[in-house]
């Protein structure tokens, strides 16, 4: 593990650059949503209705005007091809709409996936961060952080193999997110390291949750090849305070404090101090084991 704190830089980290998709206007947005909620085949259905009734109307009113003629005879004419061709163009046209839409939302997916572990990853977590951080500091609630890195995880690559190190590591987010509410975000943070974002959560809670997680992630029995493969991580966890200018202060702070929990001998948990609140607080211990 590669710490912040070990490098002691004072260089924020880089907020990743945010992902800009095309506008839509809010018309052809609603139009969009209402097609989607109607479903293929009612969509179709609709559709060619409306071309039909469009068509006989128009072919009505040219009849009228042109009379019998030979423009009235055309108008007949392709009324007849649009009744008879309507439901296989709309057909396929609404089939591509709704292929493309769920291509979008398959990207709008991607985007802020971490495909490894299937958490998000690390620039949505940033964007939401930040926004919860805005929210947090606006209305005076809490927020906290967690910051989560494997234990020796080099050593479990070189024994069992890279992919078993991948496999442990999805295990290992799933364990977290079991141990998560809805609202909280987790993601991928580099390597072998994960985030969690908790909204409304002050540091007792947090410390609490990472607890709760470190206990499941060495309960954890990986087979692998016929071998019991097992890990433990290390945690350390932060508070929003005063003095927090931004996302990236409370990331240092916990990564700090997971420094201290990697340095006290790994598989536990630490909190960074809270200043305001508790002065005389230098490092919240847990009741990890040694
Ligand atoms: N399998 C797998 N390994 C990864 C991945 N990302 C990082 N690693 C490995 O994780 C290991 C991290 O090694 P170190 O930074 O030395 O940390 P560590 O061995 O976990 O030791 P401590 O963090 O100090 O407990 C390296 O061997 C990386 O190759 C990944 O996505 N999959």
């Amino acid at each position: 593990m590669q710490s912040c704190a070990q490098l002691a830089s004072p260089v924020p980290l880089p907020t990743p650059p945010r992902v800009t998709l095309p506008e839509t206007s809010p018309r052809s947005d609603r139009l969009r949503r209402v097609v989607l909620a109607l479903g293929l085949p009612r969509a179709t259905v609709v559709l060619v209705m409306l071309v039909w009734v469009v068509s006989l109307a128009i072919t009505y009113v040219m009849i009228r005007l042109a009379g019998q003629g030979s423009l009235g005879l055309g108008m007949v004419i392709a009324s007849a091809c649009v009744l008879l061709l309507g439901p296989v163009v709309g057909y396929g046209v609404l089939r591509l709409i709704f292929q493309l839409e769920a291509s979008r939302q398959r990207i709008a997916e991607l985007a802020v996936t971490d495909e490894l572990t299937g958490c998000y990853n690390r620039r949505h977590f940033m964007e939401r961060a930040e926004l919860e951080w805005l929210r947090s500091r606006r209305h005076h609630m809490p927020l906290a952080l967690i910051l989560l890195d494997a234990d020796d995880f080099k050593q479990v690559n070189d024994t069992h193999g890279h992919q078993c190190g991948d496999h442990l590591l999805r295990e290992m987010a799933l364990q977290c997110r079991a141990s998560l509410r809805g609202t909280d975000v987790l993601a991928r943070f580099g390597g072998e390291e994960l985030i969690v974002l908790l909204p409304q959560t002050d540091l007792a809670g947090a410390l609490a949750i990472a607890e709760r997680i470190r206990h499941q992630v060495q309960d954890l029995v990986v087979q692998w090849q016929g071998q019991a493969v097992t890990a433990t991580v290390s945690l350390g966890v932060a508070a929003l305070h005063a003095s927090h200018a931004s996302v990236d202060a409370l990331i240092r702070d916990a990564d700090q404090a997971l420094y201290e929990a990697k340095r006290a001998g790994r598989n536990r948990v630490r909190g960074a101090p809270v200043q305001e609140l508790l002065p005389e607080l230098a490092i919240v211990e847990s009741t990890g084991q040694a």
